[in-house]
This record gives C-alpha cells, structure tokens and sequence, in this order.
C-alpha cells in the first residue's frame, strides 16, 4: 500500500541539498486520484532558512493545487523511522486532514505508521468557519 509512495519518497531524498548537515531526507504525498508529488529538504548557510522534506513537499503540492492528500511518506539514513521536526508536524496539522496516514521510514525499511493528529496530539489549529 505504501511500497510506491515510499519509493517516492526515496527517489526525492536523492536530490536533498544538505551541504550542512548531511541528513538527507525524501518525502512524498499521495492525492486521493492517485497523484504523487515529492520533494527533500534545502539546506542555507542561515541555518534557520533551511527547508525539510516535508515542507518543500506540501508546500510544493499546496502551490500546484493539490491539496486533496491522502497519505504521506517520509525517509531517511536513520537509525530507526525518521521523525518529522515540530515545524513540519504543525504545517502537516495544518494541511492534511488529522486522520491522513504519515508512514516514516529508513533506508533499512523499519516503518511507522501513524497519523497527522498522532504527530501532534492537541496541537493548535485557528478555528474553522
Ligand atoms: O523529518 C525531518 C528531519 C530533518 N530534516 C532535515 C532538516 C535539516 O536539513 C536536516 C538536519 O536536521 O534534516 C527533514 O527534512 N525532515
Ligand atoms: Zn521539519
């Protein structure tokens, strides 16, 4: 189910900018039609600019008019799954629906899968009209 999202993912992690930390990281979103679109983290010299995989990916989405997601994929070299940033967490809150599936993953294929609202359990949201 998620073995070519993962792919995705893993594919998107190659282009990763990371002249700063070396920790490259792939994500990828699936749309309910089936679309995926994927992207990796930028790195700047102004630490503080630099961009992770999750971001650059729904930021990329958002921007072409995708936004119906279904499920996402993150991957890294880490040790265990890797484990999204409390930014990336607060964008996804914020984008996806709180039961969309987020499955994170390593290059040794160890899985977790969660949800958006698993990431952040009472997280803030501005009310919805
Ligand atoms: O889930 C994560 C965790 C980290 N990073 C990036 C941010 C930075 O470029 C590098 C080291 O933190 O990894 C991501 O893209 N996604
Ligand atoms: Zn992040």
């Amino acid at each position: 189910m998620y073995d070519e999202l993962i792919e995705a993912a893993r594919e998107a992690r190659l282009k990763a900018y990371t002249p700063y930390s070396g920790f490259k990281v792939g994500a990828a979103i699936r749309t309910k039609s089936g679309t995926i679109i994927s992207g990796c983290n930028v790195e700047n010299a102004s630490y503080g600019l630099c961009n992770c995989a999750e971001r650059t990916t729904l930021f990329k989405a958002y921007s072409e008019g995708v936004t119906d997601f279904e499920a996402m994929a993150v991957i890294a070299d880490s040790e265990g799954p890797v484990s999204p940033c409390g930014a990336c967490r607060q964008v996804m809150l914020e984008l996806c629906e709180g039961s969309m599936p987020v499955v994170l993953t390593n290059l040794k294929d160890d899985r977790y899968e969660t949800t958006v609202d698993g990431l952040l359990p009472f997280g803030f949201k501005m009310q919805q009209e």
